[in-house]
């Protein structure tokens, strides 16, 4: 059966975020981890989204990966492709939200999409073209210290210019107003002046649903999970979607518990506070520069890990930093390094203490969640209870056994500062 939305998103987390607002809006839902390389029962599915890692890659990647997916979709009917990137639009010059946007709309032969990062319950707001995370500008929120995309511009307009050769417009807040109808046209006449990329005002949900009226015939669409929330409905309008779909149950949940972060994210580093204040002999830090060194810090966390999951007892293993730290360990091992070798430790410490038992995981930070997943060899993901806006429990069936794995990929600034105890009371 042919599905009626593709996604393709740039990180694990994004990837998640969307689907949960799919399945929310009344969608049929499945996350896949990458292509799929093997035929899958798309069966009841009304949308995929396919996780890419993409965020932080080289542009050159980012487009091959983006341009694969995007294959795959339209080979399993999709009437409409998402391009997820980050609300906050994590990005550098290079890109890659502005290449892989451009590659993908000339392969669907189209001339122009929109830029709807907006997720307006997370405090994500569009106005005038400026992002707003909470009251604060994008470059003022926190997130010009993100370690792998500093946004120092709010001008989503400007931001994107450096990305892309061809022309930036904007529809804002004064078009919405007038509706759907008004704001076809007004982007009509933007594509008539060869504008090819239109960042779009969002200053709440109201905005948002004018914005999937709008656009719904677009070939492709792009943005953050709250344009995702408000398509579904727009899919029924046009009789491609017959029914609302209540969220799938999940397996129950079973196996330790065990939190993951590599996030530095503000939100993270509130939650990993109020954790270390309830549990505080259950978090362990992790430091690149000690890990740089030799083993001796990775085992102590496994030890660590191991003793505390055997007791049952809550257990954080956490690299986040403040931005002061972060940048210590940046200046001497490189960006890079630094994030690779705390990646490559959470997801060598999650494959050992899957085997050993844990069953109720959650990995903070996008990229962490993309290394620690692809490490499990986790292909594919379902979806179940929302935890906080943005964040639900998955679930995934491990591969050579009986279990199942419940899975929470939490964006980075994502969350109540008592998500990490919150997840696992959710958690049926
Ligand atoms: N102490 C540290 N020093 C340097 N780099 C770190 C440190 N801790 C984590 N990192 C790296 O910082 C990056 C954080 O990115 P990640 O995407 O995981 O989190 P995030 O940006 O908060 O999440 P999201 O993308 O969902 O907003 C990762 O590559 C991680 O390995
Ligand atoms: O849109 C968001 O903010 C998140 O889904 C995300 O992509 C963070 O990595």
């Amino acid at each position: 059966m042919a599905i009626t939305l593709g996604a393709i998103a740039d990180d694990f987390t994004g990837a998640t975020d969307l689907a949960n607002n799919l399945v929310r809006g009344g969608m049929r839902c499945l996350q896949v981890i990458g292509v799929p390389k093997e035929d899958i029962n798309l069966n009841e599915i009304d949308a995929v989204v396919i996780a890419l890692k993409t965020r932080s890659c080289t542009v050159n990647e980012a487009i091959a990966d983006s341009l694969q997916a995007a294959a795959w979709l339209r080979a399993q009917g999709a009437k409409q492709l998402f391009f997820k990137y980050c609300s906050t639009f994590d990005s550098t010059d290079k890109g890659n939200i502005g290449p892989v946007a451009d590659a993908l709309l000339d392969e669907l032969k189209a001339s122009q999409t929109v830029m709807v990062p907006a997720f307006p319950i997370n405090g994500r707001t569009v106005y005038q073209g400026h992002l707003f995370v909470g009251d604060r500008l994008l470059n003022d929120s926190g997130m010009q210290h993100h370690p792998l995309t500093p946004m120092k511009d709010a001008d989503l307009v400007r931001v994107l210019s450096h990305q892309t050769p061809h022309k930036v417009g904007l529809t804002n807040h004064t078009v919405l107003a007038l509706g759907a109808e008004a704001t076809r046209a007004h982007l009509a006449s933007l594509e008539e002046q060869s504008v090819r990329h239109v960042v779009c005002d969002t200053l709440d949900e109201h905005n948002l649903d004018i914005l999937a009226e709008a656009t719904v015939q677009f070939p492709l669409v792009t943005g953050g999970s709250g344009l995702g929330q408000a398509l579904p409905a727009q899919y029924r309008n046009q009789g491609w979607l017959d029914s609302i779909n209540e969220p799938g149950r999940l397996q129950p949940a079973s196996g330790s518990a065990l939190i993951l972060s590599g996030s530095c994210s503000r939100a993270t580093l509130a939650q990993v506070a109020n954790f270390l204040e309830r549990y505080p002999d259950s978090g362990f830090a992790l430091d690149p520069l000690s890990l740089a060194k030799d083993d001796k810090q990775w085992k102590q966390a496994l030890a660590f890990a191991l003793e505390n999951v055997s007791r049952n007892a809550p257990t954080l293993i956490y690299a986040s930093a403040e931005p002061a730290n972060v940048g210590i360990a940046q200046k001497i091992l490189g960006r890079e390094r630094a994030g690779a070798l705390v990646e490559e430790a959470l997801s060598q410490l999650a494959i050992v203490l899957v085997d050993k038992g844990v069953g109720r995981l959650v990995v903070a930070g996008g990229e962490t969640s993309g290394a620690v997943t692809s490490a499990l060899g986790i292909t594919a993901l379902h979806i179940g209870e929302q935890i906080d806006p943005g964040v639900p429990w998955t679930q995934t069936a491990l591969e050579n056994s009986k279990a199942y794995l419940s899975l929470a990929l939490k964006s980075g600034n994502f969350g109540e500062v008592n998500f990490f105890t919150k997840a696992f009371e959710v958690l049926p």
